[in-house]
């Protein structure tokens, strides 16, 4: 679904990718991972084309992203950031309403697939006319996706979308969202810092550290062979809670 190529990118004198070739195929979920700042948002964001790469070629769905072929790709791309990024002054149903709109869909259907998505993302009916700050973050968060989701694309790429939620909120909807992209069969591209949650989406994990992938494949593969002393290192730097209650 998306194949990079020699794809390069660098802000002034900081190279943040390396010549990357990296393939995602359709249905798969492929997770970011890697240090702060090692360049999993920038490469997220080229893929979504609100970056240009300086070098190399980067396609989705068979087409190379142009100037020209981004807008009607883009529709077909659902892109989720950490604390939802909505408009505050819009009401959920209003900022699930933008996009729609925008392609002249009739409010009939707006309404209908509104409620698919509530029931998808079990989003309170209730929640449908309040603002963004009258609702928890758990729920802004499962609003983000909806309006990621909203247009049916083939693809949903996420930047650390559960980064801010306290952890049984994370918990929940880390199972829901698992359960909507395997019933949806979406390409999923997720960024995250968090190892468990990058087992339980990815069926392919890239490390990502010094301007490239380090090490692509699992967690067990990267336990049990990594390819540097990093990729040990990043493993080993994640705590785990140690208690002997039987859950
Ligand atoms: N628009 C920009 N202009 C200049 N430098 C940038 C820009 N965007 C990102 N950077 C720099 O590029 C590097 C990679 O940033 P990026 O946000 O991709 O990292 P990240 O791996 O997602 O980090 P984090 O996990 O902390 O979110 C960082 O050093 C960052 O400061």
């Amino acid at each position: 679904m998306f194949e990079l190529t020699d794809v390069t990118k660098s802000f002034g004198e900081l190279c943040v990718l390396q010549p990357t070739t990296l393939r995602m195929e359709q249905g798969a979920s492929t997770v970011l991972i890697g240090p702060s700042g090692c360049g999993k948002s920038t490469l997220l964001r080229m893929l979504v084309g609100l970056l240009k790469p300086d070098g190399g070629t980067i396609r989705f769905a068979n087409e190379f992203l142009t100037p020209q072929t981004l807008p009607s790709q883009r529709l077909r791309m659902g892109y989720v950031i950490q604390d939802g990024g909505l408009f505050p002054h819009l009401t959920v149903a209003q900022n699930l309403s933008l996009m729609p709109k925008q392609l002249e869909w009739n409010q009939t259907r707006i309404d209908q697939r509104i409620d698919e998505l509530m029931d998808l993302t079990r989003l309170p009916k209730e929640t449908r006319h309040r603002f963004p700050q009258q609702i928890s973050g758990g729920q802004r968060q499962r609003v983000g996706i909806m309006r990621a989701l909203i247009l049916e694309p083939d693809a949903i790429l996420l930047d650390e979308p559960m980064g801010a939620l306290d952890p049984m909120v994370r918990y929940e909807l880390q199972e829901d969202l698992r359960q909507i992209f395997r019933t949806l069969n979406k390409t999923v591209v997720m960024v995250t810092h968090d190892l468990g949650e990058a087992e339980f989406f990815g069926d392919t994990i890239c490390l990502l550290y010094g301007g490239k992938i380090l090490q692509k494949g699992t967690l067990q593969d990267m336990a049990t062979s990594p390819a540097s002393p990093y990729v040990t290192s990043f493993l080993k730097a994640q705590r785990i809670p140690r208690f002997e209650a039987t859950l």
